[in-house]
């Protein structure tokens, strides 16, 4: 890097996302002396409010899109700058931002987070859905549509395809069943029949975030805008803002052009072929849905043969971390999946540099119980223990794994109920030998546990179980729960009582 004038921080944190944010929180509170700044590329920033613990384990939090004024405010060590980070220079410990100028840091953390792992990367008929521009992107291209496909089989699918009405959808999966990523087949035959019939009149309250469509502040807004200019995009695909979380469709109306509900069709054990503009390409035994004469703006041929036109297509298809702009002339250890490996104490493979969130993979040797999966708790918990690591490692304080990574566990909500996935809940990386006891109650709930070696290593908790402290505590404490048998599942055994 050239020589300039830089401006150097006790601690950078690079991204306004949950990871970023919750990372600045933990320094600025902790070390309030220490110059603390924020660099972000988005003009607004992700901050979590009511933070609930449920259990020891387990958390529940809203998520409020703020202006970064609020944070400030807060925190007068820190200074917040809006621009993107373009590239890193580890030796001399400097960043550079898109409008030119250079920061130094005695210690950085990336926070920087993901972005949709798309099918294709330049049609533009293929909609991926990550920030608020990405979802009002859909939302409009949804308004005029009649049909749909979504790919994938992960959180974003499941989601999109309970909550739009008004288009035919055709879902196509990989997988024998819907929701791989979090659920077995048990599961998901649980779940399907909600697909098929109308959606509650009221939905259940929705106790989480609201997004606003506030415009950035204009300082926030001029900067952004001057980062967009400077790379010559447009808006959605270059400076993503944060990801989207809970309850994200709540504040939009996903809609489209026909006077119909939901209407889903899923196509199993199937992946993309081709996508192709030119109804050309059609041969006559393809397609087997309605509007099969008409003309569409895109086609998707799967490899179960099938062809169907539609209005566009979404990729749910994952996300690649945001890692490449930290990684260009720099010795980083990159996980397979394109993240920047972190140890147990966040810190990656150069010195003094820390990542968190979306962006990072967790290279440690993890507890048995527990796995990364991007989502919103693990970028808030991951945010804060890399804060807390940062500021005890400048003081060369000892500091220890924190307990949230000892048990994987998570609460969302699925086709209307509330999911509770604890530990190996999809038996990940178990021997054969498990064993499953499973109860459900066609639409009610489905309750699934994993046992190895008669000790519980996971759970599936779907609808008002009111399961999850018990289980979390059988999974942690590691009882032998032999003697109990099937008796665990009873539902005319109140199991909270046999374990007090
Ligand atoms: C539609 C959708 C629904 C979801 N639903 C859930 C859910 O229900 N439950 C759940 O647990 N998780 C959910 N997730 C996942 C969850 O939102 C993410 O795992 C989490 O928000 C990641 O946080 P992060 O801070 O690591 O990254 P992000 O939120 O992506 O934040 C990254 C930040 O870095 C900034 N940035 C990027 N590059 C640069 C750069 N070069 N320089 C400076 N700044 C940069 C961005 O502007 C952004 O502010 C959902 C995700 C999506 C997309
Ligand atoms: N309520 C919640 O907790 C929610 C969480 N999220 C999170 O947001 C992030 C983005 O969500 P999403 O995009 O759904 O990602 P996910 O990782 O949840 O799911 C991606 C899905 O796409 C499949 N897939 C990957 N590549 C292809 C391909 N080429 N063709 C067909 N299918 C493919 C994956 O299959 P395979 O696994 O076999 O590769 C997987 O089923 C994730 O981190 C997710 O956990 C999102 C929404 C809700």
């Amino acid at each position: 890097m050239e020589e300039k004038e830089v401006k150097t921080f006790q601690f950078v944190v690079v991204g306004g996302g949950i990871a970023g944010v919750t990372c600045v929180e933990q320094l600025s509170s902790q070390t309030p002396c220490a110059d603390v700044a924020l660099i972000t590329a988005g003009p607004h920033i992700k901050a979590v409010t009511n933070y609930r613990q449920m259990s020891r384990t387990l958390e529940e939090f809203d998520v409020e899109e703020q202006p970064s004024s609020i944070l400030q405010e807060k925190f007068p060590n820190l200074s917040v700058i809006h621009s993107a980070v373009r590239s890193l220079d580890t030796k001399s410990h400097r960043v550079q931002t898109a409008d030119g100028r250079y920061f130094g840091y005695n210690k950085l953390c990336i926070c920087s987070g993901g972005r949709p792992k798309l099918l294709s990367q330049d049609n533009p008929h293929v909609l991926g859905i990550r920030d608020t521009d990405s979802a009002q992107e859909f939302q409009k291209r949804l308004s005029n549509a009649r049909r749909i496909v979504v790919v994938g089989n992960g959180g974003i699918a499941l989601e999109l395809v309970y909550e739009v009405e008004g288009c035919d959808v055709i879902w196509a999966v990989k997988d024998k069943s819907i929701g791989n990523t979090f659920f077995d087949a048990g599961a998901a035959q649980f779940l399907i029949p909600s697909l098929e019939a109308d959606k509650p009149a009221a939905a259940a309250p929705c106790k989480r975030l609201r997004y606003t469509t506030e415009e950035p502040t204009p300082e926030a807004a001029q900067t952004f805008t001057a980062d967009r200019h400077s790379r010559g995009g447009s808006s959605a695909s270059t400076e993503s803002g944060s990801a989207l979380g809970p309850d994200w469709h709540q504040g939009i109306i996903l809609k489209g052009s026909e006077q119909v509900t939901r209407r889903v069709s899923v196509e199993y054990q199937c992946e993309v072929e081709n996508i192709f503009t030119s109804k050309d390409h059609l041969t006559s035994s393809q397609g087997t849905h309605r509007h099969e004469n008409e003309s569409w703006p895109v086609y998707i041929q799967l490899t179960n043969g099938k062809t169907f036109g539609c209005d566009f297509i979404v990729s749910a298809t994952g996300v690649v971390p945001n890692s490449e702009p930290f990684i260009n002339g720099n010795t980083f250890a990159v996980a397979e999946d394109g993240g920047l490996c972190v140890d147990d104490h966040m810190l990656t493979s150069e010195p003094d540099v820390y990542a968190a969130g979306d962006v990072c993979t967790a290279c440690w040797e993890h507890s048995p119980l527990w796995q990364q999966m991007r989502l919103w708790t693990q970028a808030r918990q991951m945010g804060w223990y890399a804060g807390r690591c940062m500021a005890a490692h400048a003081s060369t304080q000892p500091i220890e794994l924190d307990f949230c990574f000892e048990l994987f566990s998570h609460v969302t909500r699925f086709f209307n109920y509330k999911v509770v996935l604890l530990g190996k809940f999809n038996g990940q990386g178990l021997e054969r030998d498990h064993e499953l006891l499973v109860r459900c109650t066609k639409g009610h709930e489905y309750v699934k546990v994993i046992l190895s070696r008669g000790r519980m290593v996971g759970a599936v908790l779907i609808g008002e179980t009111d399961l999850e402290e018990t289980f979390e505590n059988l999974i942690l404490n590691q009882m032998d729960l032999t003697p109990y048998g099937e008796d665990l599942l009873n539902p005319n055994i109140d199991i909270e009582d046999y374990f007090d």
